[in-house]
């Protein structure tokens, strides 16, 4: 272990693998001069103000009726957050590609973004968003969606709500991307800001990407994006806490299940099944990628009083709600899912506002858990 800087950070080890970049902040009175540091370790005071901040903001809880209506409601609270945000909040990550090189395993490397500068990676490797936005419920509009899908050819938001996909039902061999030789899917996809880098990245012809969200209004920015093409890519809702509802693919089909700041947007004793049921759905060998939020990043410390909902579990001024993860909590969850650890590490970072002197720190956990070549899994 490093030795503990007075003002809370310190330089990683020598030798130790840099996953998330290389800028370590060593003198901390240099602190100012960059707008990000990697790695930074937390002195035991930092770690005892965060855990005390945590105390204090969640001593009083969201009432019980207020939590009834935020999981019944989740899906319109992230409508609402899409229509007012459409597709202009979460910014796209390139850095996907050096974090997760499963999702592009031959990718062209002629494309411009398929190798990210490291300033780029720094700028985009983070999921931010506003932990305060107003809500305002807006009307569903669900024939953009259905003429969507006339276009292209996709179920409409409704076909793909209430249908079961018919090979599930016939025991049929063919499905949407049933030809493809490399399959991904995403699940709570946002607006594409992963999808759409992958389908640019990985020009391999036998990619077929899926991306589900359970907001109509996201899936309707996915399917309506210039670069949609239903020949690569299928979009469809789906709420993965939702066991009654089929994903349109059969067990053992993907390659790659991708998962990025939505595990923590479920209430946590929804995890466990949602997670089983995705891994029921890889091949053997195939991976289970996911970054999410850990535990007292910054977002959960700014959290204020009556705004959690139970231990680490908070939700937005908009409706939306958060968990925070450990390192052990996602473990056990991929674990009892029948999957082995690949990769499962703790991502901090200090960011720094320059202009207003402001640090930040961010927590991220990072996990790559695989499905075993010859398992009974489940
Ligand atoms: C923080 S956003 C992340 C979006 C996207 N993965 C990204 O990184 O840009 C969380 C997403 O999860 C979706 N979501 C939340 N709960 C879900 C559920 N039960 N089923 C499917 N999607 C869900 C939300 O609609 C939202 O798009």
């Amino acid at each position: 272990m490093a030795r503990p800087h007075p003002e809370g950070v310190h330089a990683v080890p020598n030798g130790k693998r840099e996953q998330f970049g290389s800028r370590f902040l060593s003198d901390p009175t240099r602190v100012f001069q960059h707008n990000a540091w990697d790695n930074v370790q937390w002195s035991e005071e930092q770690a005892a103000a965060a855990e005390k901040k945590v105390q204090e903001n969640s001593a009083q809880r969201v009432p019980q009726e207020k939590q009834v209506d935020y999981e019944l409601n989740a899906r319109k609270y992230w409508d609402d957050f899409y229509k007012i945000h459409e597709d202009g909040f979460f910014k796209d990550r390139h850095w996907l590609f050096t974090e997760f090189p499963e999702l592009a395993p031959s990718p062209n490397q002629n494309h411009p973004k398929s190798l990210p500068s490291e300033a780029k990676r720094r700028e985009t490797l983070e999921c931010d968003r506003s932990e305060d936005g107003p809500g305002l419920a807006v009307e569903q509009d669900m024939c953009l969606s259905n003429r969507v899908a006339e276009k292209t050819g996709a179920p409409s938001v409704e076909q793909s709500v209430t249908q079961k996909p018919s090979h599930l039902e016939q025991g049929a061999a063919e499905f949407p991307g049933s030809s493809a030789t490399y399959r991904i899917l995403e699940v709570g996809c946002g607006v594409g800001n992963t999808v759409f880098p992958i389908l640019q990245t990985n020009n391999d012809p036998g990619l077929f990407v899926y991306c589900c969200d359970f907001s109509s209004a996201a899936v309707e920015l996915v399917q309506t994006n210039p670069e949609y093409d239903p020949s690569r890519c299928l979009a469809f809702v789906h709420d993965l806490c939702d066991e009654e509802q089929s994903y349109p693919v059969p067990s053992d089909s993907l390659d790659v299940i991708v998962l990025i700041f939505v595990l923590s947007a479920i209430v946590p004793d929804k995890m466990q099944k949602a997670i089983s049921r995705l891994s029921q759905l890889l091949r053997p060998g195939g991976m289970m990628l996911l970054r999410d939020y850990g535990r007292y990043d910054m977002a959960q410390l700014r959290f204020r009083k009556g705004q959690c909902l139970s231990e680490h579990f908070y939700v937005r001024g908009d409706g939306t709600r958060v968990y925070f993860f450990t390192q052990d909590e996602l473990d056990t969850l991929f674990t009892a899912a029948g999957l082995e650890k690949v990769q499962n590490l703790v991502d901090r970072r200090l960011q720094v506002n320059r202009g207003k002197q402001l640090t930040m720190y961010r927590v991220w956990i990072q996990c790559k858990y695989r499905k075993p070549l010859l398992s009974g899994t489940g």
